[in-house]
Parts: C-alpha cells; structure tokens; sequence
C-alpha cells in the first residue's frame, strides 16, 4: 500500500521549517514571527457584519440537500449532533494540551523527520512563507505509539487509546458525510468506495491524518499569524476548535468571517480534492488562524482524502451534467499531494484544463 510518508519523502524540508519555536521562553515577538501588513479585520479582530457559517444537523431530514448547499455556498458548516461522544473529544482535546505543555526539549523527541508526515512540527505550509507563524503542530496517521512511546516510553496509552478512538469514530462520521455530500452531487457508487484505487481486489482505504494544533497566547498578537491562508488538501476536513476564537474563512464578496467556536459541535470544510471531484462547483475554502495575547488556542483536525493511488478525476465519477467538460487532469492522490508540497495554492492551476 502507498503511504502518505511515501507521498511526502520526495518534497524533505529543511530542519528550520520542522522545528517550532520555544514558546515557553519567547518574551517578545522574534522578527522572524513578525508579519508585515496584516489586514484590518486581523489586527482589530472585528466581527464582518453578522455573517457567519451555516449551522447543520446531521440527523435533519434534509441534511443531504442543507450540507450541498453550505459546502457550494460557503465551503464550510458547523455540525451539529454528529454523535462523537463529547468526553472522547475533551479526552482528545485534553492529552493534545498536555503534549503542547511539555518542555521544548521533551516534545522534539517527537520532531517529525524531513521527509516524514507524522509527529511533532510548524505547519507544512511554512516553507512558502518568508515569516514564521505562531503555531506547533502535532500530526498523527494510524497508531501514534511509536511517536507516543518516545515521550512517555512506559506510559504511552493514555494519550494513544484516545487518539486511536478519535480516529475510528472520525472516519465513520466522514464515511456518512461523503455518502451525504456525494449523493448531492450524483457521484457513482464506485467513486463513494474508492473502487480502482487497490491493486488486487477491492477498494482501497481512505487517507487519513489527525493534525493537533497549538496557538499559544502571543507578546504581539496584532502582528503575528496563528495559520497563514491556505486551503486543506484533503476530500473535507473535520475541526474540533476548543473555545477560543481565531479561525477565519474567506467569502467571496464578504471577506474574512470568523467562525466561532462552539465545543460541543464541529466545523466541516470543502478541501483541494472535493474541488477537483466536483468539477469545481465545491471550492476548497481559505481559511487563516489568528492568535491572541491572553489565551492559548488549540484545535484537532481529522483530514479525510481517498486512498493515495486513487485517481481523481471529475471524467469518470459521474459529476459531470451532459455536455460540461471536466476543469481539471486527472491525478493520483499521492500526485496531488506531491504538487501541493511543492506549489502551495498554485497545485489546483497547475492541474488545470
Ligand atoms: O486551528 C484551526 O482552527 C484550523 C486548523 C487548520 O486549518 C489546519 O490544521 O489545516
Ligand atoms: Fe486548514
């Protein structure tokens, strides 16, 4: 099987985009954090008007029809009664706390390495940016003992059982969104199962990543960038934000919204390949993270994308209405992934009809 490690050993970074900063010891903004001409909605943190994100149910009748309209409106929804046991996630959301309040020294045994994709480092997208951001990053792909077992060698399983859950009750809720959000876009039944994507029989499993995330409270806020705008690679991305603000999406015609965090509920949002597999019509949304001066923030992402030598390709999935032409090459997922580490927001032009 093709792994995502795989997909990220061509494009190694240098130690200096793996290495967060000590945050515990930084009593002033470093130059290098320092981010020039920061948008007025950055630096005041105003609210834009009273637009904000659609809040879905999932057990709606009509969640099928309510999700396809949010996610080609908006790219984003804030979901509500999806049945992830809300003590699994402050279980979650508690050991990635503990993690980030370790000693520099103690959470770099867990460095992720320059051509690796799991463990513990600033953002991926950090190399296309001349600043650094205000951001540790914590990611995981399938069992995280063997990371885990280099921080708390005897006493690895309260952080891993967790995550392990986090990941199988994640990857049953994005099967029903996918089933929900193909369906509104008439998407085969081979396309929902990934078929084509094994080399012997069957179909393939989904790729899959949790990402923890920590913005810890910043000596300059108004300068600094938790996230820097980017867009997910992935099919969608599910969010669990604690509850501090700072999470940021781009509407067309509206600017920057912020999308509050409710602890109860999770954020959706449209990735790079959900845009490709719907021809476009589903954007994947920008979206940023601010930082503030008094509270650390902190977020778990779980990334779903199909399986990595699945080929994605608006042509043959059925999306196409009669007579429309597919906007885009097809691709591999690993494909993908590969042009994204190397050209950011310009992978999606690059694939281009
Ligand atoms: O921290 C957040 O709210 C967003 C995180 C994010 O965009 C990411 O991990 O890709
Ligand atoms: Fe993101």
């Amino acid at each position: 099987m093709v792994t995502l490690s795989e997909a990220y050993r061509d494009h190694p970074l240098h130690l200096h985009h793996i290495i967060p900063l000590d945050f515990s010891s930084a009593g002033t903004l470093p130059e290098t954090h320092a981010w020039p001409e920061l948008d007025d909605f950055a630096t005041n943190g105003c609210s834009n008007g009273q637009k904000s994100i659609p809040v879905i149910d999932l057990k709606d009748p009509n969640a099928m029809e309510v999700i396809g309209i949010a996610c080609e409106k908006w790219g984003v929804f804030e979901l509500r009664n999806h049945e992830i046991p809300l003590n699994l996630i402050e279980e979650v959301d508690f050991q990635a706390k503990r993690f980030f309040a370790l000693p520099s020294q103690n959470k770099l045994k867990a460095l992720r390495s320059p051509g690796g994709a799991t463990g513990y480092g600033v953002a991926r997208i950090s190399p296309f940016f001349s600043k650094y951001m205000w951001h540790e990053g914590f990611t995981i792909m399938g069992s995280p003992v063997d990371l885990a077992k280099r921080i708390w060698p005897n006493d690895y399983a309260p952080f891993c059982d967790p995550m392990e859950n986090y990941q199988k009750q994640m990857k049953h809720l994005s099967e029903q969104l996918k089933h929900l959000i193909f369906n509104f876009l008439d998407i085969s039944n081979e396309a929902k199962n990934w078929v084509g994507s094994t080399n012997s029989s069957g179909s393939g499993c989904a790729c899959t990543a949790i990402q923890l995330n920590s913005y810890p409270s910043c000596p300059d806020p108004n300068r600094a960038m938790g996230l820097a705008p980017h867009t997910d690679t992935s099919l969608f991305t599910i969010l669990h934000q604690s509850n501090t603000n700072g999470l940021q999406i781009f509407k067309d015609e509206v600017g920057w919204v912020p999308v509050n965090p409710d602890p109860t509920a999770l954020v959706v949002n449209t990735g790079d390949i959900l845009h490709i597999m719907s021809n476009g019509r589903f954007r994947s949304v920008l979206h940023r993270v601010m930082v503030n001066g008094t509270r650390p923030r902190y977020s778990v992402a779980y990334f779903y994308s199909p399986p990595l030598n699945y080929v994605v390709s608006a042509s043959s999935n059925g999306v196409l209405k009669s007579g429309e032409l597919a906007r885009f090459h097809s691709v591999t997922v690993k494909e993908y992934i590969g042009l994204k580490a190397k050209n950011l927001e310009k992978a999606l032009c690059l694939i281009t009809i």
